[in-house]
């Protein structure tokens, strides 16, 4: 890609920013098609089911691997499904694996909530580069982001809440990565949704779903796509056995 080009792909993607946050979060309403949605809720359906980790609030899948304890991923390509359509997309579209080691995401997690699960505010940590592109399937749901004090502790209300529409993406990196903690409130329904609580309110793909302020939780899978930094290759590895 030329610089013009790079220039350009920056600009449109201003479009997207969320204007009430930091300018590092970018949300994207149908990212996808619900063909493409289907399909990718089939290949995930139709996992083998050791595949699975079943965790006390969530379903969670990881490809191609889990990290080594040293936060390492042993190098293997991503499966074709979640190859395709995602990341050539995301390469056209918004370009912002352009500057991270490996040039493009190296690792999903695919979590999976039933309605009353979600995840405790954390962060995502070291192990990535900073920039996380998550798509949601299936349903819509509320992603809570609090800020972290100087002292490391997390403020106890969300500074800001995310409605992720199903297709959508959201991308978050920079501060948003680094200096905020995120979770999904374990509850059966999003409520008190609108202009003044969501901060991608006016980004939303299809608002009028949500005009009576609610979204009753259904199933709703998110693929999150990361580079991460350290890659180790089998081969190298038995080199290191092999000088011992
Ligand atoms: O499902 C989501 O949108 C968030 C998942 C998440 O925070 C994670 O996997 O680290
Ligand atoms: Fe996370």
């Amino acid at each position: 890609m030329s610089e013009m080009e790079a220039v350009t792909k920056k600009l449109e993607l201003t479009r997207h920013q969320v204007s009430s946050m930091p300018p590092s979060t970018i949300y994207i309403p149908d990212f996808i098609t619900p063909e493409e949605e289907e399909q990718l809720l089939n290949k995930i359906r139709t996992a083998p089911l050791p595949r699975w980790a079943q965790l006390s609030r969530r379903r969670l899948q990881t490809w191609p691997s889990s990290l080594s304890s040293s936060n390492t991923l042993l190098a293997a390509p991503l499966p074709a499904w979640l190859h395709d359509p995602i990341i050539p997309r995301l390469e056209s579209q918004t370009g912002i694996f352009m500057d991270s080691p490996h040039g493009a995401p190296n690792h999903v997690l695919i979590n999976e909530y039933a309605p009353g699960q979600g995840i405790m505010p954390h962060e995502d940590g070291a192990a990535y580069h900073p920039v996380v592109a998550t798509v949601s399937l299936g349903a819509a749901i509320v992603l809570d982001i609090y800020q972290k004090r100087e002292t490391g502790e997390r403020e106890i209300e969300p500074t800001y809440r995310i409605l992720q529409e199903p297709r959508s993406l959201l991308i978050t990196t920079d501060e948003m990565y680094t200096k905020h903690l995120h979770g999904i409130q374990e509850i059966t329904a999003d409520r008190d949704l609108g202009p003044k609580t969501i901060s991608n309110w006016d980004l939303l793909g299809h608002q009028i779903a949500f005009t009576d302020g609610q979204n009753e939780r259904q199933v709703r899978t998110s693929l999150t796509y990361r580079d991460v930094l350290k890659v180790s290759k089998l081969g190298s590895k038995m080199k290191i056995f092999g000088n011992r």
